[in-house]
């Protein structure tokens, strides 16, 4: 049986990383085997390409951006995330695709449909099993970041910038309702990671 695959999306600062370990721990308490990567990212290309993208002092254009994204997608996908899933593996991304769709179509203008098409081409079959989109005002998050880290190229963006990819994460939530599940992310994390474990053991039962 092939495994599935689950990823993490939302604004800087909305609470994904929190929590990844909670859900890796939680599957594998319950015998699955957990395969942790991110997006940009996943393989010694991805992390290269990683690194150039959120380089504050990197200089790329709109259409770079974006099929970067997608060359370190294609390597992410053919090295890590196919391969994994074909042995049963279950495989949990921080970030997939809908950050593209979110960050390059609706924060910088991408049109979608050219970012539909290199889906298509980079992502052929693979389908996302199910997404939590961690959900929050973009001043609160930006609230949470200060505090914590050096704002990376993204992080530096305007409010703006971050209201319209929340406001495109949102609108695919709500055009693929069985996938994408919205979280409150300014919910305590416990309650946070509640509602997690009960959509994880829903997704365990039905496979
Ligand atoms: N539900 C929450 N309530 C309050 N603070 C949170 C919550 N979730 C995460 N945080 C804090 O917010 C900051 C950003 O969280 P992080 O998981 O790094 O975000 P992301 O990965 O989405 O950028 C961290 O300092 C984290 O401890
Ligand atoms: C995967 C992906 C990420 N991004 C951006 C969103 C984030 O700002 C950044 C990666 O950030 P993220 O992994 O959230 O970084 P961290 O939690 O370490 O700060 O890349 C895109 O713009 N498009 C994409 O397709």
């Amino acid at each position: 049986m092939t495994g599935q695959f689950l990823t993490l999306e939302g604004i800087d600062g909305a609470g994904k990383s929190t929590h990844v370990d909670f859900i890796r721990d939680w599957l594998t308490a319950r015998g699955i085997d957990v395969v942790v990567t991110r997006e940009p990212g996943g393989t010694p290309l991805g992390e290269a390409l990683r690194a150039l993208l959120l380089d504050v002092k990197s200089d790329i254009s709109l259409d770079t951006e974006t099929l970067l994204m997608f060359a370190a997608r294609q390597a992410h996908v053919d090295a890590v995330i196919r391969p994994a899933l074909a042995a049963g593996r279950w495989v949990l991304s921080d970030r997939f695709t809908d950050a593209t769709f979110a960050y390059q179509g609706g924060g910088r203008g991408v049109p979608f449909e050219r970012i539909a098409e290199l889906e298509r081409w980079v992502l052929r079959d693979l389908r996302v099993d199910r997404t939590f989109l961690f959900d929050i005002p973009p001043d609160v998050a930006r609230a949470r970041m200060s505090t914590t880290r050096t704002l990376d190229r993204f992080e530096r963006e305007r409010e703006a910038f971050h209201q319209r990819v929340r406001n495109a994460y949102l609108s695919r939530a709500e055009a693929d309702i069985d996938r994408i599940r919205v979280l409150d992310a300014e919910l305590p994390v416990a309650t946070l990671q509640a509602e997690l474990a009960r959509d994880l053991g829903r997704l365990l039962e039905r496979r």
